[in-house]
Order: C-alpha cells, then sequence, then structure tokens
C-alpha cells in the first residue's frame, strides 16, 4: 500500500531531540504540526536490537518525522516478573539512534528521526504510583477479552499495562502513524482494538519480525539466554515448521496441526531431559496457539485461502550447572526467560509468513 505522505521537506540533520517532560515533547509536536510534518511514532522499552531498528527505517520512510520512545513500563510486568533486571541499555542504545540518523542523512527519500522521549514514572503516572497488582488501583485502559487470551494468561496484567501506557503515549505524541512489531502479535490486536474502539486517530503499522540468522526472533530478553539455551530456543520455531509442513502436505484440523508442533517440542524436551545437567537446556510450553488472522479467535479448522496465525510461547528454565568459562548470558543463567514468536500460516507461506 503507497502511504508515505510527506509533506514539506524536513531538514537534513542529524540531531536528535531527546526530551524526558511531556510539555517539551508536546512543544515539538505542535511545531511538526505547523510545519506542516506528519509524524511517526516507535514505541519500546530500549535494549534496541534490528527489530527496533527496522521499524524506525519503516517509520522513516512512511513520514517526514519519527519520535521513537524508551519507556521500560512498570505496569506490564506482573509482580514476579522481570522488571528490575529488564535490560537497560541507555548508552549503546544512543549509539545505534546517531548511527541510524547518519544513514537516514544521506538519503533524501526518507524522513528524520527528530526525537528520542525518555519519560520518568513519575510523569508518565501523575495521580499514583503504578500498580502492577492484578487488582490493583489506578487509571488503566482494558480490553477485553482479548488481553485474557495466551500471553495474557500467563502475564495478567500485560496487556492491562500496555494498552494503558500506549493510550497515554498516543494521547503525548499523537502520531499520524504508530509501529509495532509482529513479533508481539496479540500486542498488535490489543492496541488496534483499543485504537478502534477509543476513536484515537492514528494509523497501526505492524513491521514483519527480523530475526537472526538461524531464525530466532530477535528480542531484548535474548540476551539472558546464553550459549546453551541459545541453541535450543530455536525448538519453538522448529515447531512451527512441522505445522507448516503437516499444512502442506493437506492438515486443517486443529488437532493435526497442534499436534505437529507439539510432538516436536516434546521430543526436543525429551531429549534435553535425557542429557547430564551440565549439558542440558531445558524449557516448558506455554502455549501453541493456531487462531484466526483477523480476530485472534482459536480455530478448530484452518481455512486454505484464509490460513491462521500460528504462535506460541516457551519458557527457557534456568541453566543448571552452569560450567566454569561457559557463555551463560546476561544475569549467569539464573532465571528463566520467556520467549515467544508467531507465523502466519498460509499456503502461499513465501507471502507473509517466515521461509524456513
Ligand atoms: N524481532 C523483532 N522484529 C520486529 N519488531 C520487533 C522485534 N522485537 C521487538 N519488536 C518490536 O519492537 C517494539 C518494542 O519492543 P520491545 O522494546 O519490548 O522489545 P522486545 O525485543 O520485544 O523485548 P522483549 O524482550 O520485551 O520482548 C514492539 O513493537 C515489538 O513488537
Ligand atoms: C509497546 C510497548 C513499548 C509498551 O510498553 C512494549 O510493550 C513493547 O516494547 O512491545
Ligand atoms: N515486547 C513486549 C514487552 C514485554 O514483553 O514486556
Amino acid at each position: 500500500m503507497p502511504i508515505r505522505i510527506h509533506t514539506l521537506k524536513p531538514r537534513r540533520v542529524t540531531g536528535f531531540n531527546k526530551v524526558t517532560s511531556i510539555q517539551n515533547l508536546r512543544q515539538l509536536r505542535r511545531r511538526a504540526l505547523l510545519a506542516g510534518n506528519t509524524v511517526g511514532f516507535v514505541p519500546t522499552m530500549g535494549a534496541l536490537h534490528q527489530g527496533h531498528l527496522a521499524l524506525i527505517r519503516q517509520a522513516v520512510r512512511e513520514n517526514d518525522q519519527v519520535y521513537v520512545s524508551i519507556y521500560v513500563n512498570p505496569t506490564q510486568f506482573g509482580v514476579s516478573e522481570d522488571l528490575s533486571s529488564y535490560p537497560r541499555t541507555w548508552d549503546a542504545d544512543k549509539i545505534k539512534l546517531a548511527a541510524l540518523a547518519k544513514e537516514f542523512k544521506n538519503n533524501d527519500r526518507v524522513g528524520h528521526m527528530s526525537t528520542v522521549f525518555m519519560p520518568s514514572t513519575e510523569e508518565m503516572y501523575p495521580s499514583s504510583p503504578p500498580s502492577s497488582e492484578v487488582d490493583g488501583q489506578g487509571s488503566f485502559v482494558t480490553i477485553t477479552p482479548l488481553s485474557s487470551r495466551l500471553e495474557g494468561t500467563s502475564r495478567p496484567v500485560f496487556f492491562r499495562g500496555v494498552a494503558t501506557v500506549c493510550m497515554k503515549l498516543l494521547n503525548i505524541v499523537q502520531p499520524e502513524r504508530v509501529y509495532f512489531g509482529q513479533k508481539d502479535i496479540q500486542q498488535t490486536f490489543v492496541v488496534k482494538r483499543m485504537v478502534k474502539d477509543f476513536h484515537l486517530n492514528t494509523e497501526v503499522r505492524v513491521g514483519s519480525t527480523i530475526r537472526e540468522q538461524d531464525g530466532l526472533a530477535m528480542s531484548s530478553r535474548n540476551i539472558f539466554l546464553g550459549e546453551r539455551r541459545r541453541k535450543v530456543a530455536l525448538v519453538l520455531l522448529d515447531s512451527f515448521k512441522e505445522v507448516q509442513k503437516v499444512f502442506a502436505r493437506g492438515a486443517r484440523k486443529r488437532r493435526f496441526l497442534y499436534n505437529a508442533a507439539f510432538d516436536k517440542l516434546s521430543s526436543v524436551e525429551k531429549v534435553q531431559r535425557a542429557l547430564p545437567r551440565a549439558k542440558r537446556a531445558r524449557f516448558e510450553i506455554d502455549y501453541i496457539s493456531i487462531a484466526d488472522p483477523d480476530t485472534m479467535d482459536e480455530l478448530e479448522e484452518v481455512n486454505s485461502e484464509r490460513g491462521a496465525i500460528l504462535s506460541g510461547a516457551i519458557k527457557m528454565l534456568p541453566l543448571e550447572e552452569p560450567q566454569e568459562g561457559e557463555d551463560t548470558g546476561l544475569g549467569g543463567g539464573k532465571s528463566s526467560v520467556r520467549l515467544i514468536d508467531n507465523i502466519h500460516l498460509e499456503l502461499l507461506s513465501a507471502k507473509v509468513g517466515y521461509i524456513p
């Protein structure tokens, strides 16, 4: 879809504004409006990788100015989740953003990454300290039943936190377009539903999942894996490939498709279980979902034309008996690492799905 609408040519500049206050952000936004510039917005939690950078590249192709936010939002982490250990890497992020800005400077067909918004929690949650309790008090946006399923089952406050912070960020930035990654597919559904139901004046754009060379979906949390768990982590994508195979051979019923993924995951887990503790990387299956591409409702049977969203999550368990000199990942392998991924299951998987 040709959607790039550059109005006035922005100045070719490398520098970007680093803004922490809502008031200053709004001033910049007003100036952009008066200059007739469109604004694209990429919300992130930092620890930037190629997945984030791809979203920013897409945004500068489609807008005059791009704002990026870096904010680790406490309300989307449950009380026993990894808020305190979530990677915060501003020094490295700054270098990546500066390199991107330089890349854009020499290309007059793209917009300008003009602003990085890094608010404090006091700024974002002005009335009360934000609660991560399931029955916590506060001003929240809830999108149900979508938020209670799949990711929401394991992370009961997750989408309430995401919808709440996205509502705040969209109210502050008021972008023409906002960008999310397909890796977090359920999040894109929740945000689209929120934008529709609350009449927010922005277009939600979804960028494809960026992967490591072997296919692992990039994620800020991958740095916790270490070498041993990193190798086994590919099992989730491998299980999707098994589903793709049986789908291509004609299977359409949920139980056949589901079993193809489940059998792969179970057999790899069995192999790991049988290895010595010092060598193995064990994991638990959280869920496998085969869902409608428009609603994310679970399907009993997949339509050949429309296909399905095949998504899943596994939990890589803490590393057992780390060895002297072993790459155990950030944090020494002490914590579980939850990984998610998805592909579009369809007969012409070369079109949008991941090509194994
Ligand atoms: N591999 C990826 N490809 C494309 N987009 C991605 C990828 N990983 C993350 N994104 C998108 O980047 C945006 C910011 O995500 P976030 O900062 O939480 O990074 P993350 O890698 O998803 O981290 P996490 O480990 O928390 O899952 C989201 O819209 C997310 O979907
Ligand atoms: C959208 C988001 C920035 C909200 O905190 C976060 O959930 C993320 O990074 O995917
Ligand atoms: N990428 C989604 C943010 C989270 O997992 O908290």
